[in-house]
């Protein structure tokens, strides 16, 4: 492909990017593995260098823009070569013509940089929230050791205060290592992992994890529980829930049990475990504003209106997660957002609607105390953001 045909597919995989971020569709992700897959003739370079474009260009813009040429257009102001391919050759990028319009540079809508703001994340916070993540694993001591991996992947680094986990340039392949074939590492972000630790799971517990969709966090949970005890697996969402138990299987992991959970009534099937859970983990579906460096166009996404609703299912959930947890038991509510709305206040609210709690403290290998939980963040912790905290039953 020409620099100006690539420039073109990457205006036209935008515009379905943007499209899907107004209507609630496929993620850009998906977006650019379906278009690449319709466009066979892109060879690896121009796939990566079209991707290169796409994902630059939601960075800059804080606003979702109005089409994928505006998106580009506003890239191309700031490098002279990406302008130069808007030439109007065969497949290019036409020609850029006076006055047509360029999307705005930011970080996010206004709406959303003033909800921030007033959660404390002042513009560098913010502005690190669209890095490059790194690749993080995490060893699984079920089917190997850290030593084991290290010798698999020499360039891994240490993460303080996690010493199962290690951390590769984003971008390392590690699917085809010996490890990753046989279980022996997850790919997840350090902040996943240290909020895990959160509940303090151990070996013999009867544990919880009510929103635990492909079940990142629950094989976590076994591994801290040694693969002894019981731990249930629930979520709404049908297919995310059926990859957990062959991705339990690969792990090493025999103690899991999962549940589909149908949304509203979500208490239905899980009767027989009232009262009783030693920790139940409540990794609750969010806005996601701390997950930015993966998904990027996700502040496209979101709208005051989607905020509200999320912030209602949380409360819901970490009321029905109450009626889960055993006397001196604990719930441990988690969000990969920044939002107090969503962390902090909803965990005051929960504390103000439920006198026999308390929110305990937590003892983490990294964050930053914030309301009566943990905060994490890209620039002082170099993870994803979420916000965690311990609620204890009398
Ligand atoms: C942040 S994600 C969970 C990620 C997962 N714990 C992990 O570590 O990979 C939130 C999950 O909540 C689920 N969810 C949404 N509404 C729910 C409900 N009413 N009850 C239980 N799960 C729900 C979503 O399907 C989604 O999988």
């Amino acid at each position: 492909m020409t620099p100006a045909a690539r420039t073109q597919a990457a205006i036209d995989l935008l515009d379905a990017i943007i499209g899907a971020a107004r209507d609630g569709g496929a993620s850009a992700d998906v977006l650019i593995a379906r278009g690449f897959a319709a466009r066979r003739y892109a060879g690896s370079k121009d796939r990566r260098a079209i991707r290169g474009l796409i994902y630059d260009a939601i960075r800059l813009c804080g606003e979702r823009p109005e089409s994928g040429r505006a998106a580009l257009l506003a890239l191309a102001a700031r490098d002279p070569a990406l302008a130069a391919t808007f030439d109007g050759s065969g497949y290019g990028a036409a020609a850029i013509r006076e006055g047509e319009p360029v999307a705005q540079a930011g970080i996010a809508p206004m709406w959303l940089m003033d909800a921030l703001a007033s959660s404390g994340i002042d513009a560098a916070q913010a502005a690190a929230l669209l890095d490059r993540a790194p690749l993080d694993l995490r060893v699984n001591r079920l089917k190997a050791d850290p030593a084991q991996v290290r010798a698999e992947l020499p360039e891994a680094a240490d993460i303080p205060g996690l010493p199962d986990a290690l951390r590769l340039p984003a971008d390392t392949q590690v699917e085809a290592t010996e490890a990753y074939g046989v279980g022996g590492i997850e790919v997840q972000d350090a902040g996943s992992q240290i909020v895990t630790l959160a509940g303090g799971a151990a070996p013999g517990m009867r544990v919880i994890d009510l929103c635990a969709g492909a079940g990142g966090k629950t094989l976590a949970l076994a591994a801290a529980m040694a693969n002894q005890g019981t731990l249930l697996a629930t979520d709404t969402d049908r297919t995310r829930l059926s990859r957990l138990m062959p991705r339990a299987q690969r792990a090493g992991v025999s103690i899991v049990e999962t549940r589909l959970l149908n949304p509203g009534r979500e208490l239905e099937p899980l009767a027989d475990w009232t009262d009783s859970a030693d920790v139940v983990l409540v990794d609750a579906p969010c806005s996601g504003t701390g997950t930015w460096r993966r998904n990027p166009e996700a502040r496209w996404r979101l709208t005051p209106a989607r905020l509200a609703k999320l912030v209602e299912t949380q409360a819901r959930l970490l009321d029905v997660a109450a009626t889960l947890v055993k006397p001196g038991g604990t719930l441990i509510h988690i969000v990969c957002s920044l939002l107090d709305a969503e962390g902090a206040d909803q965990a005051a609210a929960f504390l103000a609607r439920h006198p026999h709690w308390a929110a305990a403290p937590l003892a983490l290998p990294a964050g930053t105390p914030h309301g009566s939980g943990m905060r994490l963040t890209p620039l002082s912790h170099s993870t994803d953001g979420f916000f965690v905290a311990k609620l204890v039953r009398a």
